[in-house]
């Protein structure tokens, strides 16, 4: 029996949707007034979200200006504004959970809900902060839950130095929190090993991108 057969059988038992917070969630200081919160296996019913979202979800492809060329962004994107309903109840559950646990350290809810479809190991995003808006100058979070297969998130602060790598997927959540967007950088490098595809969701306060 396969690993990821096991899981969403693992899952059946157990009611689809996000799993408590609280004690549960692990925090880690990087320094430079950044965290991260890691709550592995949050979303029960992972496997079927992702499922759902691959098929549901209108996905685009986008092409940005790098330099004075115009290159394929290397992942699938659709971005939900506050004002858009997200593609499945289970986000909305989610997204609600997400700020009764944050709000008050946040001192607004998250918003918006930007989806990333990572097709196989050749799809990635390179080093970057969610620079735009409040990333920039203020403390902030980026929560985002993985679905489907596991993917490598890193992290490293701003302009190089060792990495740290998470192995994101199967409805896990990481929360960057603090300064990490303005003191730290974040990536999903291509991966060589055969690969299943992964969707992320990034739920974001106004503004932030
Ligand atoms: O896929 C991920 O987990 C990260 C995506 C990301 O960093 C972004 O879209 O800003
Ligand atoms: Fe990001």
């Amino acid at each position: 029996m396969t690993a990821p057969f096991q899981a969403s059988l693992l899952d059946s038992c157990e009611r689809a949707g996000p799993g408590p917070l609280g004690s549960t969630v692990r925090r880690t200081l990087l320094g430079h007034g950044a965290w991260i919160d890691l709550r592995p296996g949050w979303i029960s019913g992972a496997d079927d979200l992702f499922e759902r979202l691959a098929r549901a979800v209108p996905w685009h492809a986008e092409r940005r200006h790098m330099y004075d060329r115009l290159v394929d962004v290397p992942r699938l994107l659709k971005f939900y504004d506050e004002d858009e309903p997200l593609p499945d109840p289970l986000l909305e559950q989610a997204r609600d959970a997400l700020n009764a646990h944050y709000a008050r350290e946040l001192g607004e809810p998250f918003r918006t809900a930007g989806l990333c479809l990572y097709r196989d190991g050749r799809d990635s995003v390179a080093w970057h902060g969610d620079r735009i808006g409040r990333g920039s100058t203020e403390d902030t979070m980026v929560a985002i839950i993985s679905v489907g297969a596991p993917r490598a998130l890193l992290l490293r602060p701003n302009g190089g130095g060792p990495a740290l790598r998470h192995e994101l997927g199967h409805g896990d959540l990481i929360v960057m929190g603090g300064s990490c967007q303005r003191t730290w950088e974040h990536a999903v490098p291509k991966s060589a090993r055969a690969t299943g595809p992964r969707v992320s969701v990034q739920f974001r306060p106004r503004g932030v991108r």
